[in-house]
Formats: C-alpha cells, sequence, structure tokens
C-alpha cells in the first residue's frame, strides 16, 4: 500500500524543512488543501502523518485507540526533566496506572464538592479586576493557578506570593517549547543528546540545563508541602488528601511506586491546569473587546437571570444558554492546543487506502478543525450564535470541546475541571465588568491583532484593554464577596 501524499522530501533531512515553526495550524492546513486528507512527512527519518479532518481524527485516534495511542520516545521529555508527566507518557501499565489515579479526581460527580471553590476564584477574578485592571493578565494566571492549587494541594496561594505561579510558568515555558513536533533534531537523531552543550548548534543541551530543575521543582515542592501540611494535621481536602488516602490500598514495592503516581498525577493536574484553561480566557477577553455586541446580548441575559443582587454561580448555567456559548466560542477561536499532543502509532495500519506505519507520529489539526468553513462559517469571528437556535443550545450544532480537548484514550482528562472555570470566570466577569479595546490617538478604539503565539499549547500575544464596573452595584457585590471569604 502506498504511503499518503506529502511534500518532496530532500535527501538525508526528508521534510525538516517544511514543518513550520510559527503558525502550524494554518501551514499544515494548506498541506491538507493540496495533498489531501492524509499528509504524509518523513523528519530525518521520524514519521508523521498529518489528519486534515476531524473525521480522520475520530476514526483512527478514536475509534482505533487501542493502536493510536502511544506518545513518542521523546529525547527533549528525559533532558529537560518531564519523564513524569503523564502527557508524554508512552502508552502502556505505567501510563495507565497515572490515567486511573488522576481520573477519578476528575469525573463530574468527584468535581462537584468543589464547584463552590472555583466560584469563589471566578467572583475573586472579577474583584482584582476592578482594583487593578491595567494587571488583567497577572490576574487571570493567578487565578487558574488559585483554583488548580487549591483543588490539587489545598494551598491557598497568598495575594502578595507567586512562588507558585512562578513555579509553574517557568516550568511550562519549556513544556510549550521543547514539544512542538520537529523543532528539535535531537529527538529524531538522539545520538546529539551527547554533544556538550558549548557545542555549536547544541542549544538545546543549554536550554534544557536551565529547564531541568524548573521542572523537576514543579513536581517536587508543592507534593513536599502539601505531605507537611497533612502530618501537621492543617490540611484540607484536596487531591492530594485524596491520594494518600488511596495509598493505603497498597502495599510493598506497589505501595512505593503508587506513591510515585501519586506525586506525579498531583504535579500534571497543577502544571496541565494552570496554563491551558488560562490561555482560553485571555482569548475570551481579547473576544470581548473586538466583538462588544456579544458583551451586549451576554449582559441582556445575566441582568434577566442573575440579576443586580447576587454573582453567578455554576447552578445558573443551565439557564444561561447565550453566556454558555460565550464559553464555547472561547475554546473554538482561537485554539489553545493547535496541533493537540501527537499521538503514535503502535502497529502498521491501513486508512483510506493508505498505509500509516507503526511508530508514526499522528498529528490532529485541532486548529484547522475548528476554522473549517465547513462547519464553522466565517471562522474568524467570534459568534455565540453558532451554537444557539430559537434562543437556546442548538442541540445540532457541533460541540467545539469535542475537538478542543483531543480525541480517543489520551483525550483531555481535565475537561470538566476546565470547562467549568471557563464558564465561571467568563459568566462573572461579562455580569460585573465591561471590557473595551482601549482609544487610539484617534479617539476610536484601536483595533486588537490577536496574534497566537506559538507552542504546544498558544496564548494570545500581550494585549491591552479597559476593564471597568458596569456599576456601583456591580463593585459592591465583589467587594462583600471578597471581604465574606477573606
Ligand atoms: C481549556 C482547557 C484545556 C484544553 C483546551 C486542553 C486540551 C488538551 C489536549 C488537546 C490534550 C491532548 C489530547 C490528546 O492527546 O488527544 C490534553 C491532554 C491532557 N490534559 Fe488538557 N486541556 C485543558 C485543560 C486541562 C486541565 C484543567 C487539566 C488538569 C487539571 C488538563 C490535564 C490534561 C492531561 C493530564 C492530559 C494528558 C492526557 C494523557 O496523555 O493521557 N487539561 N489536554
Amino acid at each position: 500500500r502506498p504511503l499518503p501524499p506529502g511534500p518532496k522530501p530532500l535527501p538525508l533531512i526528508g521534510n525538516a524543512l517544511d514543518v513550520p515553526v510559527k503558525d502550524m495550524g494554518q501551514v499544515f492546513r494548506d498541506m491538507t488543501l493540496k495533498y489531501g486528507e492524509l499528509v504524509y512527512l518523513n523528519v530525518v527519518g521520524q514519521r508523521m502523518v498529518i489528519l486534515g479532518t476531524h473525521e480522520a481524527a475520530v476514526e483512527l485516534l478514536e475509534k482505533r485507540s487501542s493502536i493510536y495511542s502511544d506518545r513518542n520516545e521523546s529525547t527533549m521529555v528525559s533532558l529537560t526533566g518531564w519523564e513524569w508527566l503523564m502527557t508524554t507518557l508512552t502508552y502502556g501499565s505505567w501510563w495507565r496506572r497515572h490515567r486511573r489515579a488522576f481520573h477519578q479526581f476528575f469525573t463530574p460527580t468527584a468535581l462537584d464538592p468543589y464547584g463552590p471553590m472555583q466560584e469563589l476564584e471566578a467572583h475573586r477574578l472579577a474583584h482584582r479586576l476592578v482594583k487593578d485592571p491595567e494587571h488583567f493578565l497577572t490576574h487571570i494566571r493567578r487565578m487558574f493557578a488559585s483554583s488548580i492549587a487549591r483543588f490539587t494541594y489545598g494551598v491557598e496561594i497568598p495575594e502578595d506570593d507567586d512562588e507558585y505561579l512562578t513555579m509553574a510558568e517557568e516550568a511550562l515555558e519549556s513544556f510549550n517549547q521543547a514539544f512542538i513536533p520537529g523543532k528539535y533534531l535531537v529527538e529524531t537523531l538522539p545520538v546529539l543528546r551527547y554533544l556538550p552543550s558549548w557545542f555549536p548548534g547544541a542549544t538545546f543541551q543549554r536550554e534544557a540545563k536551565v529547564w531541568k530543575p524548573r521542572v523537576h521543582k514543579l513536581r517536587d515542592v508543592p507534593w513536599e508541602q502539601a505531605l507537611k501540611a497533612i502530618r501537621e494535621g492543617s490540611a484540607p481536602p484536596s487531591m492530594v488528601t485524596g491520594l494518600i488516602q488511596r495509598l493505603s490500598r497498597f502495599s510493598g514495592e506497589e505501595h512505593a511506586e503508587e506513591e510515585i503516581v501519586a506525586r506525579n498525577v498531583a504535579a500534571v493536574a497543577y502544571a496541565a491546569g494552570a496554563d491551558t484553561t488560562l490561555s482560553a480566557i485571555q482569548s475570551f477577553f481579547l473576544g470581548m473587546a473586538s466583538f462588544p455586541e456579544v458583551q451586549r446580548k451576554a449582559r441582556e441575559e445575566l441582568d434577566a437571570v442573575v440579576g443586580p443582587h447576587r454573582l453567578p454561580v455554576l447552578a445558573d448555567r443551565a439557564s444561561l444558554p447565550y453566556v454558555e456559548a460565550v464559553t464555547k466560542e472561547c475554546l473554538r477561536w482561537k485554539t489553545v492546543a493547535p496541533l493537540g499532543v501527537p499521538h503514535r502509532s503502535t502497529q502498521d495500519d491501513v486508512y483510506r487506502g493508505y498505509c500509516i506505519p507503526k511508530g508514526t507520529l499522528v498529528v490532529a489539526n485541532i486548529w484547522w478543525y475548528l476554522h473549517d468553513p465547513e462547519r464553522f462559517p466565517e471562522p474568524d469571528v467570534f459568534r455565540p450564535e453558532r451554537y444557539l437556535k430559537n434562543g437556546k443550545l442548538d442541540p445540532d450544532s457541533f460541540d467545539p470541546a469535542d475537538i478542543a480537548f483531543g480525541y480517543g484514550r489520551r483525550a483531555c482528562p481535565g475537561r470538566h475541571f476546565a470547562d467549568a472555570s471557563l464558564f465561571l470566570s467568563v459568566a462573572t466577569v461579562l455580569h460585573t465588568l465591561s471590557i473595551t479595546a482601549p482609544l487610539g490617538v484617534d479617539g476610536q478604539p484601536v483595533k486588537l491583532e490577536g496574534r497566537m503565539t506559538t507552542g504546544v499549547i498558544s496564548y494570545p500575544e500581550p494585549f491591552a484593554v479597559d476593564i471597568k464596573p458596569r456599576g456601583p452595584w456591580a463593585e459592591s457585590l465583589l467587594e462583600e464577596s471578597w471581604k465574606a471569604t477573606r
């Protein structure tokens, strides 16, 4: 059977120069439009297939997930110290033990008791935005880091302490850079790992040396602090207290291994939770400043359902279809993980007459599936109405969450946590604040570019917006809520 079509490879390096260094989703989309649903690349010996449609991703990564759930054995993973991260583990019993330990804390039922905490964090975000609107990007970061740190480690991050935030930010910078498919030659020529760091071209060695201690710090420091709090009897219920209770089921060597699993899954929850949802909410601010009409409609709904005497809560969700649709659009409009995390195949396979050899990296072009004009007409417009019919959520509309969180056995297990945090932030901010683009020298709102950074997780490039409370009632509601919980 033939391999799928793709750009012509060069001798030795194959398609290394065809792998984009920025706008990856767009470049791979162009290849799809030129070569078809499957595009084959050979990057210095590493086979890659780009899946050009959501249907192909469902067929291979979901329906045939028993042979498409592996991850690349990456040299950068061990060089940068991410070898404990579930996202990077190869498919097998060690990954399965992590996934099992993680999953039980992230089902909708298990998350239920943490709803009030997520509500509180969203209300605090709006309060900080009123007090200090200029640093809104920092406040959004703090809110997500706080929510996930409380959930995972039972830690309340103090207002004036950035240790937890910096820990996550510094470590995740390396994750974002180190795992861009095709970025580092050492991934395809592992022998390069023995190059000394001073050697010309061995930038990856120098970067890895800086990154590794930061990555291990993120894994170890919060875990040790949570264990100390448990020993001292001062730990509130959290994922870690649950994981420690769970350990009592095991003994001997299994107990020791499960303790490592517990440390790793707590850290993956914090690492993956702090930054991904953050990107979606940043896009929300960008979207609201660029599409004021959306804010107006959302507020009409919030005014009617929630009113001026209280703040939104999760129980309002079913009565707020427009706000729900805004939340969906936040996951679609600017894509958080444009290429997801590549899966690797563990058997030769055939799809639509083409051979996909064992060991191929299979990339779902999530950005493109969420911007395909056939599914989402005028994809660059922020339009919640796509998901609505007669003022209600349209059951026939396509839910971007079914794409944005990935596919099959490796699909995002933090989806429900992310979704609740995102909804609450969107609802609270829209209910209490108004977001506008800053005025230019001509007195008109400036046009926000909305460009996204390049990385496994992509964020809007830094931008400015004006944020003001909607009225004295909103300010006093936020103040009351802040005081009541401090
Ligand atoms: C808007 C927010 C989020 C988005 C868009 C997102 C998206 C993704 C995607 C695309 C993947 C790869 C799926 C695949 O391989 O097919 C993934 C994996 C993962 N996500 Fe998320 N995620 C989000 C939030 C979270 C949160 C809040 C957590 C944890 C609390 C989390 C934990 C994970 C983990 C542990 C994996 C690795 C799963 C594995 O390899 O088995 N994510 N996520």
